[in-house]
């Protein structure tokens, strides 16, 4: 080839034309329809494929009957050509697809079943490598059983595993070589390929191959199905949002500690410790997001080492929770509901204070606050309450 690798227009095919009858679910969608956490499984395979920046186009073979169904999992991806219809068999289905493809020019096709939906960047990155060096490349996965023959219900031969591998997709061609091979396979009356690689061995071409992933597995059974779907759930980030809720009553006093700021008042708050609401709700919503008890649990007003504590050192426990389970702190908000003494003020300085306890920017600091029009106890200025909520992220 005259053109260095990083020129060459690298194409997708992707096959979505069979009936997935192994996968059970009679009357619903075709297996590449249907949904693993909350999306279709071919809008997960498009996605990895959109979001490769060497990928030019994506052209997806789908079946006459799933057009609807098709755009709707197809979305707004970026790439992606008008689809066409496949045909009885996967073979047919993928020489329907090159030769649509063939107007676009493409120098490199990587051919894929959208039932492989956990498709890694790094596989498709050795695809596109592979098909660059060899001409002709398919990904191959280390055979980790023992294997056997199985005739008539009985265990055959063992088989040498070393010598076996388990072929997957994406299969990655020169794409006037493979359109030569599937031109054919089809003049040959050869109709039995069930991929692509085999194909082009046919044409005489020598195939190379290149690590596959035991990840990139094809969604073949209904067992696979559910596994399929733990996998993703498990894998999403864990984001948790947790809630607080505190009030003090007021009493005697010239100031109250509001947000770790002493301000002065004409009343103060009764407290076993220093009766910061706003610091006691945020330090009950970082216990709430890491269900970890609340504050009295882990402070109890009967412990006499509490009395007029400054609450900042709850905080920075309940912080140092969530850095002991390996996780981070994103954001805290608050909410102070009072007449008075006015928090505006003060915001600033409570900002501040509360993101120096948390080891947070300011940014990632919200502190509000409002009267309840003169409603409740609140409005009868016979305390202060406050409502806070944090993120956090736990390892998965
Ligand atoms: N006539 C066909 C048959 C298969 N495929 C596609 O080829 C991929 C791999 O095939 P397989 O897992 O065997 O899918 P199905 O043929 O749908 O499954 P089954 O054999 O259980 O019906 C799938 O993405 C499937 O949609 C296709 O495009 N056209
Ligand atoms: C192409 C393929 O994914 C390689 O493993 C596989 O052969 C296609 O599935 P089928 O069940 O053989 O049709």
């Amino acid at each position: 080839m005259s053109q260095s690798g990083s020129e060459l227009k690298v194409a997708v095919l992707v096959v979505a034309a069979g009936r997935g009858t192994r996968a059970g679910g009679a009357g619903g969608p075709a297996k590449q329809y249907r949904h693993i956490a909350g999306r279709a499984v071919l809008t997960h395979t498009l996605e990895a494929f959109a979001a490769h920046p060497r990928v030019a186009q994506i052209l997806t073979v789908i079946h006459a009957d799933d057009r609807d169904l098709y755009d709707e999992a197809v979305g707004g991806f970026a790439k992606t050509l008008e689809p066409v219809i496949g045909g009885a068999t996967r073979q047919d289905s993928v020489r329907n697809g090159l030769k649509a493809l063939e107007d676009h020019r493409p120098d490199l096709v990587l051919i894929h079943d959208a039932a492989r939906p956990f498709v890694s960047r790094e596989v498709i990155d050795r695809s596109i490598q592979a098909a660059t060096e060899h001409g002709a490349a398919v990904p191959v996965a280390a055979v980790v059983d023992t294997v056997c023959m199985v005739e008539a219900g009985q265990r055959g031969e063992t088989l040498d595993r070393n010598r076996l591998g388990s072929v997957q997709t994406p299969q990655a061609f020169r794409f006037a070589d493979i359109l030569a091979a599937h031109l054919r396979a089809e003049r040959d009356g050869r109709d039995d390929f069930t991929d692509d690689g085999a194909v082009a061995s046919h044409q005489g071409l020598t195939i190379g191959v290149f690590p596959g992933d035991p990840m990139n597995t094809k969604l073949t059974t209904a067992e696979d199905f559910s596994r399929a779907e733990e996998r993703l759930l498990f894998s999403l980030p864990d984001v948790r949002n947790g809630t607080g809720f505190d009030v003090h009553a007021f009493c005697p006093g010239d100031h109250v500690v509001l947000a770790g700021i002493k301000v002065p008042h004409d009343q103060g708050l009764l407290g076993h410790s220093d009766a910061d609401v706003a610091l006691h709700a945020i330090t009950d919503a970082i216990f709430g997001a890491l269900a970890d008890g609340d504050i009295g649990s882990h402070f109890p007003p009967s412990d006499p080492q509490w009395k007029g504590a400054d609450s900042a050192q709850f905080l920075a426990y309940a912080v140092d929770r969530v850095k002991a389970r390996g996780g981070m702190l994103a954001h805290v908000d608050v909410c102070i509901m009072g007449e008075a003494p006015k928090v505006g003020p003060h915001r600033a300085a409570m900002q501040a204070r509360i993101a120096e306890i948390c080891g947070l920017t300011i940014d990632r600091v919200g502190v509000k606050a409002t009267t309840t029009e003169q409603l409740g106890f609140v409005g009868r200025r016979e305390g202060l309450a406050a409502i806070a909520s944090a993120t956090i992220r736990l390892p998965v």
